[in-house]
């Protein structure tokens, strides 16, 4: 196979090929410059919004991390699902956890035995033995506020990448997915791991900074949204992602500034 040289120009935002013919893409205002997306071929991703990460009295909440910003996170997903249903972005929650016996969790063959505050935690206090991350447990639930809802996709994984040992690639791909927003928890963890993968799978990645949050302290967010902007994608907000999609969404229904 030959390899060719493409020309790229600098009046033409950055984001995937358009195919000839296509609707003119939405444009996001991001750093460190604006993209480029077609509503059809994005997919907004929810990682995680479990009330083990985002509920007082969930795995990381009882582990000992400062879950504070978790409900305004919340709220502000909450908005960024609402108008991306209503334009017609496919909308993918993430689900992180085991079976009810950790069999998928490995055991101490496993790094993750080892690495997972969950199972550690677990391990130190018999209290909580069986409670985190346990499927058909409340720990394991997504928070009342984001629940899918018809058209949604429901992915359950095993690890912090949302891409491994899961049907997230094929999904997407088979729905010719070309764009990626992110939202969720954990900014550094599993939100950057699963962009990261989806960069080495050639997925234009946006994370909307107002809509995650890290586990480790605010230093640790700018880390990640550092990352993000320099190396693996584009750093937006709520309402930049919002206002991007207004084209549609004053067709369809006046979301855009509400
Ligand atoms: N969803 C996540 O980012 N999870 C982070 C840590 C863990 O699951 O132990």
């Amino acid at each position: 196979m030959t390899l060719q040289h493409v020309t790229i120009t600098s009046d033409v935002p950055v984001g995937p090929a358009q195919a000839p013919g296509a609707p003119a893409p939405l444009v996001m205002q991001a750093r460190p410059e604006p993209v480029a997306f077609q509503p059809g071929q994005t997919a907004l991703i929810v990682v995680d919004m479990q009330n083990a990460y985002a509920s007082v009295g969930g795995y990381v909440d009882s582990a000992g991390f400062d879950i504070s910003g978790a409900q305004g996170v919340i709220g502000n997903i909450a908005r960024t699902v609402e108008a991306a249903r209503a334009a017609g972005v496919l909308v993918v929650f993430l689900q992180n956890g085991w079976d009810d016996q950790y069999v998928e969790a490995g055991g101490p063959g496993s790094p993750n035995w080892y690495k997972s505050n969950a199972l550690k935690t677990m391990r130190k206090k018999p209290e909580f033995a069986g409670k985190f991350l346990a499927k058909g447990g409340w720990d394991y639930a997504l928070v009342d506020a984001l629940q899918p809802r018809d058209g949604d996709i429901l992915v359950p994984k095993t690890r912090y990448s949302g891409f491994f040992n899961s049907a997230l690639d094929s999904t997407l791909r088979a729905r010719g997915i070309r764009s990626l927003v992110f939202t969720g928890i954990a900014t550094n963890v599993c939100v950057e791991s699963t962009l990261r993968d989806a960069f080495h799978l050639e997925y234009f990645c946006v994370l909307l900074e107002d809509a995650t949050h890290e586990l480790g302290g605010p230093a640790i967010q700018q880390a990640s949204t550092y990352n993000v902007e320099t190396f693996f994608g584009w750093v937006s907000a709520v309402d930049a992602f919002r206002h991007s999609l207004a084209p549609i969404a004053n067709r369809q229904s006046p979301i855009a500034d509400r």
